[in-house]
């Protein structure tokens, strides 16, 4: 039965596809071409653990630091060698649909960055079904708040998520911190392959740990409310990242969610890493020499040297025509995934 048949308007593309392509649009690890689905997730969970184990041997770090008082709320903290006065803050919050993923599997990017001066906090929070989206959603804002109380003099805190962490990071910008007693001292996003409007998840079997009703896939998605939210700070800037080797509806929702900020008042740049999947986009994070990777005047490089803002407004219509032409990619990646396609 297509999602249409059950009565849905169809103006979104999602809301014409089957149920099945729909699940299938919504299985990252369905679109990995240099792997098998779930090899992809193995060759992930595998990199996650080694570069934290690496992490925890090799760098200076407080670990499974409480930022409240429930048992999943806690952090690792990882610090550069050289001590600095205005030390920039750099928080990560994994993926996993909200259901998977732990903190300490995911200290990926926490060597090329203390490397480079940057103290690096990984947060872990609550995933279903022990915790709702509207939990999680409080304990990164509670995660982020103890950063700021915890070291006031921070040279700007950058918070990056990934897949539904991505989500979380998202919903950061619509935090309301006066309710938390500090502002923290928010100076970049970055969302690497994100879902920020969560109604279609609710068709997907992706739901069934969820639980989502309409009520709660709309209040938390940022997608419907990012363009009435004002920056704290309007220097703070946000990139928006999807892998070439996402699914369409994965870049929709990049593409979308980059296009309502550019509505607002944010500082937005979007970008489509080449030659990556919904996996390695974070794995390579763990390389020196990677492009995400490069600390320069700025605390933390995917902000440094681009014209960021300038897309969004002068440029913007150019930006909105020369769109991505995704799926162009369709026709040279694996029969595999080909066929998919052509059987949707
Ligand atoms: N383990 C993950 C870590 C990060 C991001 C997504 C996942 C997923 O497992 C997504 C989905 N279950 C998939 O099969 O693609």
């Amino acid at each position: 039965m297509a999602i249409s048949d059950v009565g849905l308007p169809g103006e979104v593309p999602w809301k014409k596809m089957s149920a099945e392509e729909l699940e299938n649009q919504y299985r990252p690890s369905q679109w990995v071409v240099r792997l098998g689905a779930e090899e992809a997730l193995r060759t992930y969970s595998q990199i996650g653990i080694e570069a934290t184990r690496r992490a925890r041997a090799t760098r200076k770090s407080l670990l499974h630091v409480p930022y409240g008082d429930g048992e999943g709320e806690k952090v690792d903290i990882y610090f550069p060698d050289k001590a600095a006065e205005a030390l920039p803050f750099f928080l990560f919050f994994h993926g996993g649909y909200w259901q998977s993923g732990s903190k300490d599997e995911s200290a990926f990017m926490v060597d090329p960055l203390t490397a480079q001066g940057v103290a690096v906090v990984i947060v872990a929070y609550d995933i279903a079904p022990k915790g709702t989206l509207d939990q999680m959603v409080d304990q990164v804002t509670r995660s982020v708040a103890f950063v700021q109380t915890r070291y006031p003099s921070n040279g700007g805190i950058y918070l990056c998520g990934h897949s539904a962490g991505a989500h979380l990071a998202a919903m950061m910008l619509l935090a309301n911190w006066t309710k938390h007693g500090v502002t923290p001292n928010l100076k970049g996003f970055f969302l690497v392959s994100g879902v920020f409007d969560l109604e279609p998840i609710m068709y997907t079997s992706q739901n069934i740990a969820l639980q989502l009703t309409l009520e709660d896939a709309q209040r938390n998605s940022p997608q419907l409310k990012v363009a009435q939210a004002q920056p704290v700070d309007p220097t703070c800037r946000v990139l928006v990242v999807v892998g070439q080797f996402d699914s369409p509806e994965f870049h929709r929702q990049s593409w979308e969610f980059y296009q309502t900020l550019c509505q607002g008042e944010w500082k937005a740049s979007f970008e489509q890493l080449h030659d990556v999947d919904h996996f390695e986009i974070v794995e390579n994070l763990t390389q020196k020499d990677n492009v995400l990777t490069q600390v320069g005047p700025h605390p933390w490089h995917p902000f440094r040297g681009r014209q960021h803002g300038s897309r969004c407004s002068l440029l913007d219509a150019q930006t909105r025509s020369s769109r991505p032409a995704w799926p162009a990619w369709r026709n040279s990646v694996s029969t595999k995934n080909t066929k998919k396609i052509s059987q949707m």
